[in-house]
């Protein structure tokens, strides 16, 4: 309950806590946000009675100087060597200041003031006769402009310039002398100066012609601004230096030579998915830019779930995808050098056995282990126990005492599994931890660059904990955001649970976004790394909709898929006279634009898709009917209705016509494709496996992913397509015009080729 009291004591250590805060000249709403930060208010109290002790006086230039060493700075120890600059009155802007953190931050371990005073420009005067002669020189460079664009002249880039030439001048004085020359020049502002600046018209943008348009556009480029360059590690944010740091880093410089080296680290426990593409595209993408290497690194400890075929189907994944590893490693290569390294850490005192169940360590409000502080020699006994055997599965595991980001304490470094390992047999009955593995093979293999989706970034800690307690070189971890797709899973334990079900054939099943089904499915791999390029490092958390890696394929095959016609449900249509003699031939592009061509031959029975006619037309109808023409694509004919035969159950089963050359009397409102010599092709259209966004979120599907399911994502046709293409190789992409794009499948056989359809031609249409 209040008091009257207490009421009192809070407003004195409110005025108490303000009065120092309000020192330092900052507005009220920042003094509000900087109440909220214990530490910080205790390190700006610590500054400000050193000041007083000193006898400084604190202004606001100081008060800002202040403020901002203590809010920048990374590590504490930085701020008595900057902060005595400052009370020196030798750091007078924060130009200065700045200059002075990134100094430290590039010299972590030793530095000489005399060193940081000369990196932070300590008693360089820049003189007003100095600002006034270089902004003289970059006006009269750029009086043409002025004088045409008076007032309105940008007068930035000067600004920039000289703040380069003339390094720690006053920004405050470079400005006001900047604008006074040009004031000279042109004299008091006139009524025109003042008003606002017309806006440009901009050009409405013609409309895209219907025809292909070959890409002319450079390749999407990720970027990868913001990494650090090797041997520079200890200037990224949070990166823990030792009094190792430099040494390890030297030695690291003379093995690699200063090389960009990263690894893609898979679990060989399931076939790669489009997020894993990002993760590829990320990882190798940014070595190859740097003429750097990248190790294909498979993360084998956890013997159970991994299988022969998911390593073989992973390098093949990132083979299609364009990427060559420099090496195939495994973690599992290193489990002789991992054990000793455990060993070592139990004798440092960093490392202890023990014995809590996994149900008493889950959580986060978890006590400490009553083996935390068991002696050494204990430890290293029992650890050469859980090694020999000695103990069941989930009796002993080796923790390591670090505690993670979020608040986690001790991670678990080895466990006992009774499972023989793919690699390495019955070698092992103890496997080591994620945790524990990672950062010690990445070490081990001189990663520059330790790339990860977003949610290991609460294992930096224990990462950089373990390199630097162990005396290993320490790589940095940098992350970057998940990719996930809408109206999918990409959980290999659900993707198998609807395997189970009978929902889809198997992981390659085209209707699901694993890599092997969308090769199978048609997608180009130049179009799914353009997607993930597009999309940069960050992303966004939520689902993307698939329309936009479709898009993706789209713009790919627009200019790679050979032009075929083909029927999806064929209606026969016999020619009853014609203005050519058939059989009639031309030749046609396979791709519009490009080279090679083929020749398509129409006789006097073709078959058109049973959606291109209707017995009438209404207005929005644009193709053939009995009182509407329509013209056949290519052949350059316009086929006019002279009678429609029905079967017994009353469809059309034959529609007779004549065909005219195309004039400019008969122009038909549209043209539509055709086939005379066909084949029969097995034609597998899809659509979305999912009727929500997100089928595993309870709240838009309570019932469960299962439920969600689109019982209607499969339909096969009995197409007719141009014989010929024969039989074409497997994942060959083809455009069936005005239809869609189409892959052959691994499924057809010498008699019948199988297509799956990729995306349709357009946008709207792909959606089911
Ligand atoms: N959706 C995703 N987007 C981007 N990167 C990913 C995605 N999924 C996994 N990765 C990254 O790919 C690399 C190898 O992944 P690994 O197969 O071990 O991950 P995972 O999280 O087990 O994948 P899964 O989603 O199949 O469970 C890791 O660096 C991981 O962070
Ligand atoms: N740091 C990482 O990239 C994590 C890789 C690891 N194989 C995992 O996903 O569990």
């Amino acid at each position: 309950m209040f008091t009257f009291r207490s009421l009192v004591t809070n407003a004195i250590s409110t005025i108490r806590r303000m009065s120092y805060l309000s020192r330092l000249g900052l507005s009220e709403a920042k003094i509000k946000d900087t109440e909220k930060n214990a530490g910080l208010c205790a390190t700006l109290k610590r500054m400000l009675e050193e000041a007083d002790e000193r006898g400084v006086g604190v202004d606001k230039n100081t008060g800002t100087l202040i403020y901002n060493l203590a809010t920048k700075v990374k590590k504490q120890e930085h701020i008595p060597a900057i902060y005595n600059l400052v009370l020196e009155r030798k750091i007078l802007n924060d130009m200065q200041l700045v200059a002075a953190l990134e100094f430290v931050k590039a010299n972590p371990v030793k530095f000489e003031v005399p060193a940081l005073e000369d990196a932070c420009g300590v008693g360089v005067v820049v003189t007003p006769q100095q600002i006034r002669e270089a902004v003289l020189e970059k006006i009269e460079k750029n009086l043409g402009q002025i004088k045409t664009q008076r007032y309105r002249f940008n007068s930035g880039p000067i600004m920039g310039m000289i703040r380069k030439e003339l390094k720690w001048s006053d920004g405050k004085l470079v400005k006001q002398e900047i604008d006074s020359q040009i004031a000279s020049i042109l004299g008091a502002k006139t009524a025109e100066d003042s008003k606002p600046a017309q806006k440009k018209k901009q050009k409405k943008p013609e409309k895209k012609p219907a025809t292909v348009e070959v890409k002319t556009e450079e390749p999407v480029e990720l970027s990868f601004a913001g990494f650090h360059k090797p041997g520079q590690n200890y200037t990224t944010e949070g990166y823990v230096v030792t009094d190792n740091t430099m040494r390890l880093m030297k030695e690291h410089l003379e093995r690699t030579g200063g090389q960009v080296r990263t690894r893609f680290p898979p679990e060989p426990n399931g076939i790669l998915h489009i997020g894993h593409a990002k993760a590829i595209n990320i990882n190798f993408g940014f070595a190859k830019k740097h003429d750097g290497v990248c190790y294909l690194r498979y993360d084998d400890t956890n013997p159970e779930k991994e299988e022969e075929k998911f390593f073989t189907s992973i390098l093949d994944m990132v083979t299609w995808l364009g990427y060559t590893p420099f090496k195939v490693t495994h973690s599992s290569d290193n489990f002789q050098r991992l054990y000793d390294l455990a060993v070592e850490l139990i004798k440092s005192g960093d490392a202890y056995v023990c014995h809590q169940t996994a149900d008493e360590m889950k959580g986060f409000e978890v006590k400490e282990s009553p083996w935390r502080n068991r002696p050494i020699e204990e430890s290293l006994l029992l650890f050469e126990d859980m090694k020999n055997g000695k103990f069941d599965e989930g009796a002993a595991t080796l923790r390591m005492k670090c505690v993670l980001e979020e608040g986690k304490l001790d991670p678990v470094a080895y466990r006992i599994k009774f499972v023989p390992h793919h690699r390495t047999g019955n070698s092992w009955c103890v496997y080591p931890t994620y945790d524990y593995t990672h950062c010690l093979c990445d070490s081990f293999e001189d990663i520059t660059h330790s790339l990860c989706t977003k949610e290991f970034q609460s294992r930096r800690s224990s990462y950089y904990w373990l390199c630097n307690v162990l005396e290993q070189y320490c790589p940095v971890q940098w992350e970057y955001g998940r990719l996930n797709i809408g109206y999918t899973i990409m959980s290999k334990r659900k993707i198998s649970k609807l395997i189970a079900e009978g929902i889809v054939a198997d992981f390659d099943d085209p209707r699901l976004f694993t890599l092997t089904a969308l090769r199978r499915r048609g997608f180009p791999p130049q179009a799914i790394n353009t997607f993930v390029k597009k999309l940069g490092l960050t992303g966004a958390l939520t689902q993307l909709d698939p329309l936009m890696l479709e898009s993706c394929v789209r713009d790919e095959l627009n200019v790679t898929a050979g032009r075929v016609m083909a029927v999806l449900e064929p209606l026969k249509v016999t020619v009853v006279s014609c203005d050519e003699k058939l059989p009639y031939s031309v030749n046609v592009a396979n791709i519009p634009g490009q080279e090679p061509s083929h020749q398509v031959c129409i006789n006097s029975t073709l078959f058109i898709d049973r959606s291109d006619f209707r017995i009438t037309a209404d207005k929005d109808y644009r193709r053939l009917s009995t009182d509407q023409t329509v013209g056949l694509k290519h052949v350059g004919m316009v086929a006019t209705v002279t009678k429609v035969e029905h079967s017994a159950d009353g469809e059309v089963s034959e529609v007779q016509v004549k065909l005219a050359k195309l004039s400019d009397t008969n122009k038909p409102k549209a043209f539509i494709q055709w086939v005379s010599d066909y084949q029969v092709a097995e034609v597998r259209e899809y659509s979305r496996l999912f009727n929500h966004r997100c089928p595993e979120d309870p709240e838009e599907v309570p019932g469960g992913f299962l439920t969600d399911v689109n019982t209607d994502s499969l339909k096969i046709y009995a197409a007719y397509v141009e014989s010929r293409i024969g039989r074409p190789p497997v994942y060959t992409n083809f455009q069936f015009e005005r239809i869609g794009y189409y892959t052959v499948d691994e499924d057809s056989t010498s008699g019948t080729v199988v297509f799956n359809n990729t995306v349709s031609l357009r946008e709207d249409s792909g959606k089911s």
